[in-house]
């Protein structure tokens, strides 16, 4: 069977262009740039690329960025005097806490500290109760990528049957939400599925994943979808991304599994370049509400 791989970088380029627009006309209409804060502590080398690509990304469309960089023996306290600090300032207008966060640290406390309206990674149980009643203030940003990829793709999953494996409150969960949900803000093809969210307890989880239609692999296991796990023709969307010896690799045996499939992304310059995207656009959002917009 041919199958598409698809290029999330690439779409990812597109959607900056449209958002590079609009922080424009903020700008002119405003008189500064929306600004986010990004909180990095420690020195996890993975964590340092991330936060470096979206710095990167910021540029690219024209909002500032802060970087707070702290180091790996922070207090809980001091993190969350810098998340007081940073919710005070009005010249901040959206916050990134990246995860994860060193042991002495709770990230639930921290992460409920951050100000719901500067909460652009919408972990706020604020953003996450307006998000699971569909009316959301912001998209989280790894699953509105994966909605993106497929909307932008021109790819459908309503009334189809959607497989995600991995029940993280980040991916697997909100993602599970977006897509059963009855309207989308994208497309009416992008939500009303079918779907069977599988973890780690599931049994027979390679007889669900087979049914589906859709198959997205958001657990954080190198590989782990393999091809006899998936149904011929279906739409596989990787979210995973490990870093082995030999490289990077996501949750899904590329080279085994894009064969059987339809649509499939890759790893890198997948779902991780869309992840950023989607960040600039609550910050710009963000931007816009503390302004009352
Ligand atoms: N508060 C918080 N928010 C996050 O959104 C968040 C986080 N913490 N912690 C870690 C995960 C992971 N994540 C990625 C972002 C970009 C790429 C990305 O740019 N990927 C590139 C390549 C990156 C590389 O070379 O390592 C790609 O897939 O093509 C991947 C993963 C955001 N996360």
């Amino acid at each position: 069977m041919t199958h598409v791989v698809i290029d999330g970088r690439a779409i990812g380029r597109v959607i900056e262009l449209e958002i590079a627009e609009q922080v424009a006309d903020f700008i002119q209409n405003n008189g500064r740039a929306p600004c986010l804060a990004a909180v990095l502590v420690g020195d996890d080398p993975a964590s340092a690329v991330y936060v470096k690509n979206k710095h990167l990304a910021c540029e690219r469309v024209g909002i500032e960025s802060k970087l707070h960089r702290l180091a790996g023996s922070t207090s809980e306290e001091e993190l969350l005097d810098l998340i007081a600090m940073l919710n005070d300032d009005p010249a901040i207008s959206g916050i990134l806490v990246q995860l994860p966060l060193p042991s002495q640290i709770r990230s639930t406390y921290v992460l409920d500290a951050v100000h719901p309206l500067k909460d652009v990674d919408c972990f706020h149980p604020e953003n996450v109760g307006l998000l699971t009643q569909g009316r959301p203030r912001y998209l989280p940003c790894t699953p509105h990528g994966c909605l993106q990829i497929l909307h932008r793709t021109g790819l459908s999953v309503a009334g189809k049957h959607v497989a995600i494996v991995g029940r993280s409150d980040i991916v697997g969960r909100p993602l599970a939400t977006l897509l059963s949900q009855k309207d989308s803000h994208l497309s009416p093809e992008i939500c009303n599925a079918t779907v069977t969210l599988l973890h780690s307890r599931s049994k027979n989880l390679a007889a669900m994943t087979r049914e589906a239609d859709v198959l997205i692999a958001a657990i954080g296991k190198p590989k782990f979808v393999t091809a006899d796990m998936v149904k011929p023709g279906a739409i596989v969307i990787d979210v995973g991304i490990n870093r082995l010896p030999e490289g990077l690799c996501g949750d899904v045996d590329f080279d085994s599994v894009a064969p059987i499939s339809s649509y499939i992304t890759p790893v890198p310059k997948g779902v991780g370049p869309l992840t950023i995207t989607m960040l600039l656009q609550n910050t710009l959002a963000a931007a816009r509400a503390q302004i009352g917009l």
